[in-house]
């Protein structure tokens, strides 16, 4: 990789976005990281006229599963290349029946239920305790969600995502634990530790949730041939909503508003 290679937004594609093709003067680069590789090669791209960076979560074809994603190698690699703006799509499910398929949610809380991912760039000996009180970035939200309003897109301005381990659904009894107990709205695999390793990079992260489907607690129980099916039906959307949000972001998070650019300033032990 030579110096010039800057992006300063980033675009994580999850199920179903696999392929860089909304972006133009593309350029396929390798990135090499402390943590090994990132999931597949990045794209460098314009997009409305602003420089970004997409990686495939699960790498092309879908060849690797939520709890196998190297996440601080992902993540790393964008920091790398000077993303300031982290922008995750993410196929989800539904656990409110509010929340419907083909509907977004752009989430602002989060509930970890993985069990053994790797979840710091913090192994010591410096340590680091970030504050996750709010996960997402407010300034990123906020674009996404006008951008959302200008299209008619029916986005849910706030949610709950609860990550579960995976790469299987969850039982019955663990769905309506997440819904009547823990009050969570959606469901997918892939948020941690995805979320608070751009935190700990100190880049500005948020997440567009697409509902595939509703959780396991419904009459007939989801399965990954139906999150592809509806995934599919509405990429078009969530690209026409990518686009937007990429064209209304300003060059640069504003560091006197923004906690995100900061994050560690509190957190180093
Ligand atoms: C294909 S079914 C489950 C799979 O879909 C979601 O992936 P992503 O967040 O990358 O869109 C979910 O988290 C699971 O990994
Ligand atoms: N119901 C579900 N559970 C976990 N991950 C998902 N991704 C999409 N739908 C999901």
């Amino acid at each position: 990789m030579s110096g010039k290679e800057k992006a300063s937004i980033g675009v994580i594609g999850g199920s179903g976005l696999y392929d860089p093709e909304i972006f133009s003067n593309t350029k396929e680069i390798k990135v090499y990281t402390p943590y090994g590789e990132p999931s597949d090669l990045i794209t460098l791209g314009t997009l409305e006229g602003k420089q970004v960076a997409f990686i495939p979560r699960h790498g092309r074809k879908h060849r690797i599963p939520p709890h196998k994603i190297n996440y601080r190698a992902n993540v790393w690699a964008l920091k790398e290349l000077g993303v300031k703006w982290v922008i995750s799509v993410s196929a989800v499910g539904s656990l409110n029946l509010k929340y419907k398929p083909g509907d977004f949610v752009i989430p602002d809380q989060f509930i970890d239920m993985t069990k053994g991912r790797q979840y710091t760039f913090y192994d010591g000996p410096v340590v680091a305790h970030v504050s996750m009180a709010e996960p997402f970035c407010n300034s990123l939200r906020k674009v996404i969600i006008q951008s959302s309003k200008k299209l008619n897109i029916t986005a849910h301005e706030k949610g709950t995502y609860i990550c579960i381990e995976g790469p299987r659904f969850s039982t019955r009894s663990e769905s309506v634990v997440w819904k009547d107990v823990f009050k969570a709205d959606v469901i997918g695999m892939t948020l941690v530790p995805e979320v608070n390793l751009a935190c700990e990079a100190e880049m500005c992260y948020s997440t567009i949730a697409m509902i595939t489907d509703y959780d396991v607690f419904a009459d007939i129980p989801v399965t990954a041939e139906e999150v592809t099916k509806v995934m599919a039906e509405n990429t078009e959307k969530a690209k026409a909503l990518l686009r937007e949000t990429i064209k209304s972001l300003p060059d640069a998070p504003d560091e006197r508003e923004c906690s995100c650019c900061h994050s560690l300033k509190t957190a180093l032990i």
